[in-house]
């Protein structure tokens, strides 16, 4: 996408949430914020049945084995999503030790699924992980999978967990946590986040969960598609748009504007995703997280994360094989269509001095045109002291923290 288009798309968004419209939305959001264990009699009640769509989704999908992992069109877009979700895990922990060298870390993964970030947290040495989603099924699997991890680490040092299954949009989770009174260092919500805007009580209940058990100088992360590029992308196209292993289809009246919450759209991706999702007006939900302490600190879309941080994480990156290797190896065949690689053969093709035995790491064309349609995002949590009136003023922890990338 082109940065004018990219502009105009932002600076739509921008008027958007200064409209009328989500002042007074915000308003209420404000004044239902100190009673966030009530849905307040004006919120129009939930829709019980997209809730039950997403559950049963992923509830269904199946475990996939080594081999057709190996074997998917999507092995390198796959590893590509894991190595961001292992850096923001990798930079957040980071950064909390930096102040805090011995700190015990509390963890909320929420919006968990069947447990793809497990062996992540083992990684970052945490003490505790609280495991969260609303599909039973992926939350047993989940369980089963730290029981597997256990086994294999005998003895060795693996954070103790707990596992819930419950709409994390609709409940409050402080409720069901083994010790209410618990306090993390950091949530996480990977590929998630985006389900709960399917109207404003549920973000806010999404964001009541992520944040009232946040510590203050906590962060906040995650992952969602950027609203801003699937609205500039559909405005290419009839509304539906992709290519050989993801689609997208705008599921409103696009002549009738863009909705703040609610704005669904069907997404397929390739034997991992088929269910309707909402759009995140960014904006919009940055100035919804700072009702709740939360500070936006970092946003990127994925090719400019990939900028960010391949130089840092360059060994992880080889290590995960988010990369094809260009040309293929002897005996090996491309996962695309030779004209997906039409990039790398450029590429290839001008660079000097070259070897036989020399490659370069790319990834299709296809499989890229899914990574880009993601951003990160990380928060933190701001210190909270009460007004007169019992509502909470937020300010900035002592120690500033370091702002890398706020777009
Ligand atoms: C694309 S998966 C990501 C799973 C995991 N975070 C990962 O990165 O592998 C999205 C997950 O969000 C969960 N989810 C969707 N809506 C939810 C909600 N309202 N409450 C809790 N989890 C939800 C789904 O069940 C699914 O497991």
């Amino acid at each position: 996408m082109s940065h004018t288009t990219q502009d105009r798309e932002e600076k739509y968004c921008d008027s958007v949430v200064e409209s009328t419209q989500v002042k007074k939305a915000m308003k209420r959001s404000a004044d239902d914020h100190n009673d966030d264990n009530n849905e307040s009699p004006r919120q129009k009640p939930a829709t019980e049945e997209h809730s039950s769509v997403v559950a049963a989704h992923y509830n269904h999908l199946e475990e996939k084995g080594l081999r057709e992992r190996f074997n998917s069109p999507i092995y390198y877009l796959r590893n590509f999503n894991n190595w961001v979700k292992s850096v923001l895990i990798q930079e957040y922990t980071d950064k909390i030790r930096e102040k805090d060298y011995g700190r015990s870390l509390r963890v909320l993964d929420i919006c968990c699924g069947k447990g793809g970030d497990l062996s992540k947290w083992q990684k970052a040495r945490v003490e505790h992980v609280v495991f969260a989603d609303i599909a039973e099924v992926s939350v047993q699997q989940c369980q089963t999978r730290y029981d597997e991890l256990r086994a294999r680490t005998r003895g060795g040092r693996l954070y103790s967990a707990e596992f819930i299954a419950a709409d994390c949009s609709k409940a409050t989770l402080r409720d069901k946590y083994r010790d209410p009174s618990i306090s993390f260092d950091i949530v996480s919500c990977q590929f998630g986040l985006h389900y709960s805007f399917e109207s404003l009580p549920q973000a806010r209940r999404m964001l009541t969960n992520i944040s009232e058990c946040l510590k203050p100088g906590g962060y906040f992360f995650g992952t969602i598609p950027d609203a801003y590029e699937i609205v500039s992308r559909s405005k290419k196209s009839d509304g539906s748009f992709g290519n050989r292993i993801y689609n997208i289809k705008l599921l409103f009246d696009v002549e009738k504007g863009y909705p703040l919450f609610g704005g669904k759209y069907d997404f397929h991706l390739e034997g991992v995703v088929d269910c309707p999702e909402f759009l995140v007006n960014f904006k919009l939900f940055t100035k919804l997280a700072s009702d709740y302490g939360l500070e936006l600190i970092y946003k990127a879309r994925f090719a400019d994360f990939f900028k960010d941080h391949s130089e840092k994480y360059r060994h992880l990156l080889q290590k995960i094989v988010c990369f094809e290797s260009y040309p293929p190896p002897p005996g090996k065949e491309l996962i695309a269509d030779e004209k997906e690689y039409e990039h790398a053969k450029q590429y290839w093709e001008s660079k000097e001095n070259k070897t036989e035995r020399d490659r370069i790491g790319t990834m299709s064309t296809s499989e890229w045109e899914v990574a880009t349609v993601y951003m990160a995002f990380a928060f933190r949590k701001l210190k909270s002291t009460w007004d007169s009136n019992g509502k909470p003023v937020y300010s900035k922890p002592r120690e500033e923290s370091q702002t890398t990338n706020k777009n």
